[in-house]
């Protein structure tokens, strides 16, 4: 096992859907994968293994925010050999033209985290982005599904109650589609390791209606999402 991870060698799939709710990851296993099993219960961080058309996924939770999800992406890729990662989070609108329960992709992700400044000693302003392969087949996927899926950049925040909803207003201008808490650690650490990531977002709150899903729908109810996203990672 690795520190924060309780699987044996072998026992995680080169494919992983990172959910950030771990219950959400549960649900995901016990309702599109056939012969799941639970590898690691770490710290209730709940992953799994099974197979999807029959081919092997796995779906691990990631908890919120980008030290935690930065601590799963690095040893999901260096101690596990993961070569393909999807987050399928939840996100708020920031863009008037979405509404609740509608899908985006994140093609880049912007971030108010220190990490990346950290990592490039301040000199960059580092873009993570989205594996352009991955992205290219996700579109297709929601199209052939009949998914309307928004393409654009997102915001990934350390916070997510905020002083600055200013902040916020002048990122939509901006093209900016919605926030979340992970992608833009993801996408980097996957560039770093060389590994391919996407992140595949359902709007759970409006930023600018004040409208929200509850608890129980965004651990169970993002079918939508998931299914772009499995059917992506076994393409
Ligand atoms: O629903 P998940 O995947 O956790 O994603 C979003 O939800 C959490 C905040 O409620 C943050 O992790 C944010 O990124
Ligand atoms: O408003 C939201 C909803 C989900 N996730 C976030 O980070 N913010």
């Amino acid at each position: 096992m690795s520190t924060h991870i309780g699987a044996k060698p072998g026992e995680i799939a080169e494919r992983v859907l990172l959910p950030g709710d771990p219950l959400r990851a549960k649900w995901i296993a016990e309702t599109f994968l056939d012969d799941a099993k639970c590898y690691s219960t770490v710290r209730g961080m709940f992953g799994y293994t099974g197979t999807y058309r029959g081919v092997r996924v796995s779906v691990q939770g990631t908890g919120m925010g980008m030290p935690s999800a930065s601590i799963y992406t690095h040893e999901l890729i260096n101690e596990y050999g993961v070569q393909t990662l999807i987050r399928v989070g939840s996100c708020g609108a920031l863009s008037t033209d979405l509404n609740l329960r509608d899908v985006i992709a994140a093609n880049g992700s912007s971030t108010d985290s220190a990490m990346n400044r950290v990592r490039f000693d301040g000199l960059v302003d580092y873009a993570p982005v989205a594996d352009f392969g991955l992205l290219r087949t996700a579109v297709d996927v929601a199209a052939a599904r009949g998914v309307e899926m928004t393409v654009g950049p997102v915001l990934a925040a350390d916070a997510f109650y905020t002083d600055r909803p200013d902040l916020y207003d002048r990122l939509a201008d901006y093209g900016v589609l919605a926030v979340e808490m992970e992608s833009a650690a993801i996408y980097t650490i996957a560039a770093r390791y060389k590994a391919r990531a996407l992140t595949i977002l359902t709007v759970s709150d409006h930023i600018r209606t004040g409208e929200k899903t509850s608890a129980e729908e965004r651990e169970q109810t993002f079918s939508q999402m998931v299914e772009v996203a499995l059917d992506t990672i076994v393409a």
